[in-house]
């Protein structure tokens, strides 16, 4: 743990861990100070306040907003009307949750039901003019407008004439520092293994493009994580597989509702597609075959329920499994997605990355930056440098991952 994440005495780790999930506590959000309760405490209300304004909406909205902000300040979980779609499922994974403060109960449950209250105060799934209305898409359009995506995708030339590992490891480290939303394509395209690497915790790339090239051209599966300035890099990678035949078909799993803020939807990858076709250079050539392969069927756009479910990816349903065990490899983008991977604890951070994982379906890459409280994997050499250099590296985005289970 760093200075600024401290513990309550029920979040002390166990001794005699052997890796089994429950050696090590759920995070919660209740310790003053940590990560997890500032997000509650302070991003949780600021978001109401920067959904207030994204769009004109109604009194009944607005009332809506000020209750939802009363309720997870001062208030307690309240379940979702019975009316709403979903109520049953959630009264299901309320289990123990609901009536108690928010701070209380898991950060990732607390979390996940945060945006799905949100999204029902604005009334996104009601029937009505404001059905489908992500209240994030202003926020999603402004930054996909800037004046650096501009910039990342022209960079994208600097990759031309490169040979086809070292373009694609610049890539790779493109799709991995989008997820702090700041592509590398100069830097990474320049000496791959200089700059954002020194910033790396932990580094399986090698052995990814060593399964790859055993496997192509493979089946992946690709689990998307952010919109805009991270699924642009995303994209370029998934079109490069595609293109050099180091994958056959990609599948790309998204959210089925807005969720995180920025989290990418099936909206948000058609907005790149049309953001590529209207660059020039590469980055159109690569909007073009991307627009290519979902029309022939190599890249497939899925959005299954349990992407905004509150759970790990250890609970997944039964048809994900399925569809997850079909392909030789699953690219996991993302914080989130990490904390799910491998469940939102307060882990010892050398505890293994392949044990954690060793139940999902398929060899699995996990692409993150840090940016919570949970690490795994790391060596005792890499955590002690980490500890001694005083910064609070586990949650400023400033280092990154990419840990591998073959
Ligand atoms: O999954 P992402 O986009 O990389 O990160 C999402 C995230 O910023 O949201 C949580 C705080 O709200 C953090 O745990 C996590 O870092």
């Amino acid at each position: 743990m760093t200075a600024e994440t401290p513990r309550s005495k029920d979040q002390q780790p166990a001794t005699g861990t052997t890796g089994r999930p429950s050696d090590a506590p759920v995070i919660l959000s209740n310790v003053p100070g940590s990560f997890a309760w500032g997000v509650l405490e302070k991003r949780h209300p600021a978001l109401i306040e920067q959904v207030r304004d994204a769009h004109p909406y109604t009194p009944r909205q607005r009332r809506a907003l000020d209750a939802l902000l009363e309720e997870i300040t001062v208030g307690t979980i309240e379940p979702l009307p019975e009316s709403a779609h979903d109520a049953g499922r959630w009264a299901t994974w309320g289990r123990g949750h609901l009536g108690r403060r928010w701070l209380d109960v898991p950060f990732l449950w607390a979390e996940s039901f945060f945006y799905r209250k949100l999204l029902q105060a604005v009334g996104y799934f009601e029937p009505g003019p404001w059905r489908g209305t992500d209240p994030f898409a202003p926020v999603k359009q402004a930054e996909l407008d800037s004046d650096p995506v501009d910039q990342e995708l022209a960079a994208l030339d600097s990759l031309n004439g490169l040979p086809q590992r070292q373009a694609a490891q610049a890539l790779l480290h493109a799709s991995l520092w989008g997820n702090r939303a700041d592509l590398s394509f100069r830097l990474t395209a320049e000496d791959p293994s200089a700059g954002a690497s020194e910033q790396l915790v932990a580094d399986d790339s090698a052995a990814l493009w060593s399964l790859l090239e055993e496997t192509a051209p493979a089946r992946l599966a690709v689990i998307a994580d952010n919109a805009g300035r991270e699924l642009l890099p995303d994209l370029i990678l998934t079109d490069h597989l595609l293109h050099h035949q180091l994958a056959r078909h990609i599948t790309l799993h998204v959210k089925p509702y807005p969720y995180y803020v920025s989290d990418a939807t099936l909206a948000d990858v058609l907005a790149c597609l049309r953001r590529l076709h209207q660059a020039t250079g590469p980055a159109h050539d690569t909007g073009r075959r991307l627009w290519q392969a979902m029309t022939t069927g190599r890249l497939d756009i899925r959005a299954h329920d349990f992407f905004c479910a509150p759970l790990p990816y250890r609970h997944m349903p039964e048809d994900l499994r399925q569809d997850l065990t079909g392909c030789d490899l699953t690219l996991l983008k993302g914080d989130l997605n990490y904390r799910r991977l491998v469940e939102d604890r307060l882990w010892p951070a050398t505890t293994p990355f392949t044990g954690l994982t060793a139940y999902f379906p398929t060899p699995v890459t996990a692409l993150r930056t840090l940016k919570s409280d949970v690490i795994t994997g790391l060596t005792p050499t890499t955590l002690t440098k980490l500890e001694d250099s005083g910064e609070p590296w586990r949650t400023s985005g400033s280092h990154a991952l990419v840990q591998l289970r073959p």
